[in-house]
């Protein structure tokens, strides 16, 4: 089987109140990214979001699952991928992306076939991928890093100089829910987004690379009155649920991919916890 997927149904927060550190991690740690020559997804009942990778060494296609109930993968779906590895492609109803470090593909709704493939085998592409329901089919777009809108944020005085790349975003490519970016945390810099937010209409995937070997990510998420933290290591995802912080600090810098979908698209309509308040 190269295609797994695992289901994830949404929890209330007074539920996560209550869990202890296997429970919140069997709920919202993805562990089982980048494995070579499959496909493993998770399924997450908020806002039906998809969270995955592909990691061919010999082309994998694109295949439905089961909890789609669809002929094919982006019957009702959009997808946005993010090659994370070397250099490889991906051939969408028979038009090559060739997708570089860190480059960015966004599939649109009603594609069939879906191909990844990686240059050299033994040093694969490494795609991360996110899925969202679409409502309609807009067209199918690569966005390099190069491409991206960068927001500078943060500063060293507060370990959290960091540059937003925003890549799938409105100004770039036209998506039905998905929005999707990557942000590099300089030299020195290990806190991101902080101070933390959430978006009660907006559900977010966070996925954390570029950590260095021995070193870790310690993810916080909940109310912001009420948080909890999952030690996180390279090529990890974890869900936030709409009620939930989603920030995190490491023991080095590094680089995270965040994804997100709901009710609207506006990247900047996020409600700010003040620093002293988070509880
Ligand atoms: O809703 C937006 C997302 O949480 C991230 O884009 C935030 C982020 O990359 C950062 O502050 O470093
Ligand atoms: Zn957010």
């Amino acid at each position: 089987m190269t295609t797994s997927y695992d289901t994830r149904y949404a929890s209330n927060p007074e539920a996560v109140k209550k869990y202890n550190t296997a429970e919140l991690r069997k709920e919202f740690l993805i562990d089982n990214l980048m494995e070579v020559g499959k496909i493993t997804l998770t399924y997450s009942h908020y806002d039906r979001y998809i969270a995955g990778s592909a990691v061919p060494d010999k082309p994998i296609a694109l295949e439905a699952i089961d909890p789609l109930k669809a002929t094919y993968f982006l019957e009702r779906r959009e997808m946005g991928i993010i090659n994370v590895g070397d250099t490889g492609s991906v051939d969408v109803d028979g038009t090559t992306y060739k997708l570089d470090h860190k480059d960015a593909l966004y599939i649109g709704r009603g594609a069939k076939e879906v191909i990844f493939k990686s240059d050299n085998p033994q040093r694969p592409a490494k795609f991360y991928l996110n899925s969202a329901l679409a409502h309609t089919s807009y067209p199918t777009k690569k966005v390099s890093l190069a491409e991206a809108n960068k927001l500078e944020l943060g500063s060293l005085e507060t370990a959290n100089h960091r540059i937003v790349n925003q890549m799938i975003i409105g100004s770039i490519v036209t998506t039905c829910q998905l929005q999707m970016g990557m942000t590099e945390l300089k030299k020195g810099s290990v806190w991101n987004t902080m101070p933390a937010h959430v978006h009660d209409r907006r559900m977010e995937v966070y996925f954390y690379l570029d950590v260095p070997e021995g070193q870790s990510v310690c993810h916080f998420m909940g109310q912001p009155q009420e948080t909890r933290h999952i030690w996180m290591q390279n090529h990890q995802a974890v869900i936030s649920p709409p009620w939930s912080i989603h920030s995190g600090s490491g023991t080095s810098n590094y680089t995270f991919i965040w994804g997100m979908a709901g009710e609207n698209l506006d990247y900047g309509d996020m409600d700010v916890a003040n620093i002293t308040d988070l509880r």
